[in-house]
């Protein structure tokens, strides 16, 4: 069906993208959003805490630390000077491993524009607080909008330019809903599209934000089955159960099945789960293996979301009473010195269940600890 002329007239307007982009974090991660933001048209600059990556970033357009061998678009700027990247952003993406976002958003107050928009890049729960990423930055940035970009997006293959999706989400308010075309939301996804870079727009940070968390875990988890030699039935099973753990956990804090089934749950679920070029899955694969934890990635350090993602996820569900078995599994191999191999036999014989938890049925498993 083709729009005629007439009809073009009264299409919304575009959302009008934000002119100039700050990314804070010059990691694998951060390099590849400042990319998409440079290829969507806008004016970016990054900002590191290490000068030999955002001097390699500005002056030869490459991050030899993070994605070594990728070239970079040419005028991306970088700075280890926080007020100088700050000082035109029209939106900023946060983009620091989960554990930092706190003092990053302490150190970012004071050069920021009054009612910025700040996107959360960062895959995570704070731990001892239990606070999901966005309510974090609230606290500490409470004159801005929040939101979170998330979904299946190694950086590598999204700065080599493979068609990647992500979501952009912010809480709407009642402005956004009566313009939605004026929403940070969907202005940031304007300001991130290009041929090779599709956003998908979402009100929901809650389910965005559980999402870009469990995934991790569950990651972690089928990465230590495959290591231990189990095959695809085995993943298969650990990523759709796990997806349930994520819709739980989502659903109790506010969060919507549809997100859940969306790019950042179920499409980063699928993506991390599948290949080891996820940290996660391939430290899971490491365990499974064998290997101790000082002696995965050959004893460099490496950021692993999952590992602390297990501690604050099972916190979360312990307070608000509810059971992620597999993510539990993780937990007590990582952090409570559980036996590998044991954790999952367990996790296997647990009482059988119905799907869905609605029929109510669960009755003891023939090889389970009552048998
Ligand atoms: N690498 C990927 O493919 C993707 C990563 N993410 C998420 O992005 C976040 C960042 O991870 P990556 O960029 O992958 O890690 P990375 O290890 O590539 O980069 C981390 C960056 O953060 C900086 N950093 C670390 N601690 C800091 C601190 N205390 N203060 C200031 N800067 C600090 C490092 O110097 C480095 O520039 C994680 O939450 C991850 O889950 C999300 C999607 C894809
Ligand atoms: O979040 C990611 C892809 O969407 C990156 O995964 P890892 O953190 O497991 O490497």
């Amino acid at each position: 069906m083709t729009i005629s002329k007439s009809d073009q007239q009264i299409l919304p307007a575009l959302a009008k993208p934000y002119p100039r982009i700050a990314v804070i974090g010059s990691g694998s991660w951060g390099t590849a959003l400042a990319t998409v933001a440079k290829r969507a048209g806008r004016e970016v600059v990054i900002w590191g805490r290490d000068e030999k990556t955002t001097d390699a970033i500005r002056e030869r357009g490459e991050n030899p630390k993070y994605l070594p061998g990728v070239e970079l678009p040419k005028g991306i700027d970088a700075t280890t000077d926080m007020g100088a990247a700050l000082k035109d952003a029209d939106a900023v993406l946060v983009v620091t491993p989960s554990k930092t976002l706190r003092k990053i958003c302490a150190r970012m107050k004071p050069h920021l524009k009054k009612g910025v928009p700040v996107a959360l890049c960062a895959k995570g729960i704070e731990t001892k607080t239990g606070l999901l990423l966005g309510e974090v930055a609230a606290e500490e940035l409470p004159d801005h909008p929040i939101g979170a970009l998330s979904g299946p997006t190694f950086a590598k293959e999204t700065v080599l330019g493979h068609p990647t999706a992500a979501t952009v989400a912010f809480d709407f308010t009642y402005a956004d809903r009566l313009s939605p075309k004026d929403s940070p939301a969907a202005r940031l996804a304007i300001s991130m599209s290009s041929e090779f870079f599709r956003p998908y727009i979402s009100d929901d940070l809650v389910g965005v934000e559980i999402g870009g968390a469990v995934k991790n875990v569950i990651a972690i988890a089928c990465g230590m089955m495959s290591g231990a030699g189990f095959a695809e039935n085995t993943r298969a099973a650990l990523i759709t159960r796990g997806m349930d753990e994520m819709k739980t956990l989502a659903e109790v804090l506010g969060g919507r099945r549809e997100t859940v089934t969306g790019l950042s749950g179920a499409g980063d679920l699928t993506l991390t789960c599948s290949s080891t070029t996820s940290r996660n899955m391939s430290l899971g694969t490491q365990l499974g293996k064998g290997l101790k934890r000082e002696e995965c990635f050959d004893g460099k350090p490496v950021v692993v979301e999952g590992e602390v993602n297990s501690i604050s996820v099972i916190d979360l569900a312990q307070r608000i009473g509810v059971s992620l078995p597999i993510c539990e599994s993780v937990h007590a191999v990582l952090h409570e010195g559980a036996d590998l191999t044991q954790t999952f036999r367990d996790l296997w014989s647990r009482p059988i269940e119905a799907e869905p938890k609605a029929l109510g049925l669960a009755f003891d498993h023939p090889f389970g600890e009552n048998a």
